[in-house]
């Protein structure tokens, strides 16, 4: 089928890429001239495992194209996605202006046969709605360009625009670091619309992944396809997110009593996880949840809830406890130094999570500003800023080149992220390296034993 995808960051890329390695004709639009170019020539402007591979192999087959030209990717598309951002404003209300001006850009370029216009982006309940009068609001404005001004000789009659379309809402679930894993293995499809065509159509789209096609085990039962009317779609995106993060800040609760009473959290998250009805997974206690996704998720749907006069009690406190969790690793670093100001501490990881190069809303960030704030001095380590050179977003950190280099001097480390590499570092040395041989582990990444054994005042998190 042919498809455009509009928007080409972490969702829009995976997204446009994986499509056209099974077999789409899939053109990528985006608006930064510098991400096209980077894209023609074959690189993902993103870091994220397998995606350059599907990339190439996609461009080899011919089954992929970049483009800033938004005209020409309307018209290609019989399927039009909208995978651009959709930031917090300062109030935690979702920001949809980049998704406001590109399904007006759709209006004013749509002609022709019918299409369905997706919303990929996570945007607020009654969006698809929204989408759908903006959509039709760029039509009629590139209508009133097309008549002649009353009172001009042009006699010319000028073709009527015709423009059939529906809006279908298609959240996305992929997480960073494993976002081609995620699109080829989901664990389920969720289409919100009322259009049986649209539906379809999706479905057509979707076919080969659904049969699991290109998924890590072909032998498990076709992907659940859950067919929802346009709100749903736009309320599922919202709750799995406000969900899973509650559940961290749940787990990570808990890890603060562990803490208080002396019981391990990594050991009482098994014990519980092993219960089917809460399962074992994000029950993984640390320094809180962050990234692109969750924050804004769960304050835009606590925005949404005030607006129709409702306080998301539970949700709020699931916000509140991650903020104070954030700032769990300052406490550690002055229980075991005191004084914190003109020490040096030393950051394992900047990113989010493991496996991405994405800082947005990263607990670094804050770990960092609190320091700075507190006099000590911050370096730090992460295999792919360090690599890279991004420093997008980062300020008060002095960025190491290797780990050995960050322990050097340091009065304190804390793991921040928890990177595979960071298992099999030579500790006993880092740990001779430093001032004071201090590990705060913030994700509970290491062995404690191994890391006294090397030295080391070892301080977990609930542990
Ligand atoms: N990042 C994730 O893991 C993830 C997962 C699920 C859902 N989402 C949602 O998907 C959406 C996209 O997220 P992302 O992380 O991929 O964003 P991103 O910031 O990485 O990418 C957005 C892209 O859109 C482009 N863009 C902005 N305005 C444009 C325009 N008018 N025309 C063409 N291109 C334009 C930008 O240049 C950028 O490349 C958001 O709503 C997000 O909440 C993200
Ligand atoms: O047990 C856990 C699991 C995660 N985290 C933290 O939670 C945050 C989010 O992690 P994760 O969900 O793995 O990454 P994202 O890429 O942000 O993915 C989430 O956000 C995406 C954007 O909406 C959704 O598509 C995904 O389904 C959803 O998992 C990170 O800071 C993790 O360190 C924990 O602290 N403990």
């Amino acid at each position: 089928m042919r498809v455009c995808v509009i928007g080409t960051g972490y969702v829009g890329l995976v997204t446009g890429a994986c499509l056209a390695y099974i077999g789409h004709d899939v053109i990528c639009i985006d608006n930064n001239e510098e991400k096209v170019k980077l894209m023609k020539s074959g690189q993902s402007p993103i870091f994220e495992p397998g995606l350059s591979e599907i990339m190439q192999s996609a461009i080899n087959s011919r089954n992929i194209q970049f483009s800033s030209d938004l005209p020409a990717g309307v018209a290609h598309g019989e399927i039009l996605f909208i995978a651009v951002g959709t930031p917090p404003l300062p109030n935690g209300e979702s920001d949809t202006r980049y998704v406001e001006a590109v399904a007006r850009g759709i209006g004013a370029n749509l002609n022709g046969g019918y299409k369905v216009i997706v919303n990929k982006s996570t945007v607020p309940i009654g969006s698809g709605d929204w989408v759908r009068m903006i959509v039709l609001d760029g039509i009629a404005e590139r209508q009133k360009t097309l008549i002649p001004i009353s009172g001009s000789s042009c006699e010319e009659k000028l073709p009527e625009i015709s423009a059939q379309f529906d809006v279908v809402s298609n959240p996305e679930f992929l997480r960073e670091g494993s976002a081609v894993y995620d699109t080829f293995n989901p664990d389920r499809i969720v289409l919100g619309g009322n259009s049986l065509q649209a539906i379809g159509m999706m479905k057509d789209l979707y076919a080969p992944i659904v049969e699991r096609k290109f998924a890590a085990d072909q032998s498990l039962p076709p992907v659940p396809v859950l067919v929802t009317d346009l709100s749903s779609a736009e309320m599922i995106k919202y709750a799995a997110n406000a969900f899973l993060a509650t559940k961290i800040s749940f787990i990570n609760e808990v890890a603060n009593i562990c803490d208080r009473v002396g019981a391990d959290v990594t050991q009482v998250a098994k014990g519980i996880g092993l219960d089917s009805r809460i399962g074992n997974k994000f029950l993984q206690a640390g320094i809180g949840w962050g990234g692109s996704c969750f924050p804004k998720d769960v304050s835009a749907l606590i925005h949404t809830a005030d607006d129709y006069g409702y306080e998301a009690q539970l949700m709020k406190a699931a916000v509140s406890v991650n903020e104070r969790q954030r700032l769990i690793a300052l406490e550690k670093l002055q229980q075991a130094l005191k004084i914190l100001k003109g020490k040096t501490v030393g950051l394992l990881g900047l990113t989010f999570k493991p496996d991405t190069d994405d800082l947005r809303d990263a607990p670094a960030l804050n770990l960092i500003e609190q320091l700075n704030r507190l006099g000590a001095k911050v370096k730090a380590y992460d295999p792919i800023i360090s690599q890279t050179g991004m420093r997008h977003g980062l300020s008060g950190v002095l960025v190491e080149t290797d780990a050995e280099r960050l322990a050097d001097s340091c009065d304190a480390l804390v793991l921040v992220t928890e990177w595979q590499q960071f298992s099999t570092l030579d500790y006993g040395k880092m740990a001779r390296l430093m001032n004071h041989a201090v590990m705060i582990d913030g994700r509970n990444f290491l062995d404690p034993e191994a890391m006294v054994r090397d030295g080391f005042q070892y301080v977990g998190v609930g542990r």
